[in-house]
């Protein structure tokens, strides 16, 4: 088949065309009478680097708290490869599922927080692969082979036998993320990775992140890094008081902002 021949018949299964792998439709949560997300709908395709930027208490974290249904949801809806997150639905209605079904989605969904919340009491090689051994079942040898190659991934080879409390923030947000990584997960979800770290410590994270991003992973990032969402986001969504207030390329976004609070929000960041 000729070139041009092939690219007018291309399949709609063709790996080159990206499929949506979150979908957020409608999504509300209130805590008692205080609306925290207020209708959002997201879209993130496979292997899409997507954004979160906004001002605090504007419902950052708690969308990603939602994506993987450490909180419920009070409207709306969250697929995650055309499932529904947290939920089965029947009539109409939402039933929330079974603790197992929601354990089981949930290791398909990594997640980064600013605290890196390590096990102090065990090694960084140990910490990385609890998760595949006692959740996942898996040998421990082929666990810790995968768990060193993950540890060389994000450049602490060499720290393996280390507890959490001999390494610096950056490094410890490192073991975070290989840890993530090692219950190979579809989908990764960072809340301010970087936030509670030495400013000499950022650089190693992010580096990290982008590498990641490189690999195809597909990820959401909430940060203040906009140097990181200009770099390497595919979308940079501004959120303001629990609702999306503009979301577009990020470059776009950041050099031409179309909304006065995304504006003034920038103008305090950048
Ligand atoms: N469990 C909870 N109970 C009651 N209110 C909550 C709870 N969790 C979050 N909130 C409230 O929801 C609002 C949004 O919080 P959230 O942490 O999602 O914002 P954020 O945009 O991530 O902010 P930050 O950048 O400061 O982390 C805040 O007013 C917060 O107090």
């Amino acid at each position: 088949m000729s070139a041009s021949a092939h690219s007018l018949s291309r399949p709609a299964s063709d790996a080159s065309v990206k499929n949506d792998l979150v979908k957020i439709v409608g999504v509300h949560k209130y805590f008692g009478d205080h609306h925290v997300l207020n209708g959002i709908d997201m879209t993130v395709k496979q292997g899409e680097v997507a954004v979160l930027i906004g001002p605090s208490g504007s419902g950052k974290s708690t969308l990603l708290r939602c994506i993987n249904h450490l909180e419920t949801i009070s409207a709306g809806r969250i697929r995650v490869n055309d499932e529904l997150i947290g939920y089965k639905e029947k009539d109409g209605k939402l039933h929330e599922l079974h603790l197992k079904d929601i354990a089981r989605q949930r290791r398909n969904i990594g997640m980064v927080f600013q605290r890196f919340n390590l096990f102090g009491h065990k090694t960084v090689l140990e910490n990385i692969i609890e998760a595949p051994v006692q959740v996942k079942g898996q040998d421990r040898v082929p666990a810790k082979r995968r768990a060193q190659e993950l540890l060389d991934r994000v450049g602490l080879a060499h720290r393996a036998s280390y507890y959490p409390a001999q390494l610096s923030g950056g490094q410890q947000q490192r073991v975070a993320i290989a840890r993530a990584l090692a219950m190979d997960p579809e989908l990764m979800l960072f809340d301010e990775p970087t936030s509670a770290l030495d400013p000499e410590l950022v650089g190693d994270v992010l580096d990290v992140m982008k590498d990641l991003a490189k690999s195809g992973m597909t990820m959401i990032v909430v940060t203040h890094e906009i140097g990181f969402a200009r770099e390497v986001g595919d979308t940079l969504t501004f959120m303001d008081g629990g609702v999306v207030i503009e979301s577009g390329n990020p470059r776009e976004v950041i050099a031409t902002p179309q909304h006065e609070r995304t504006k003034g929000f920038l103008s305090k960041v950048l």
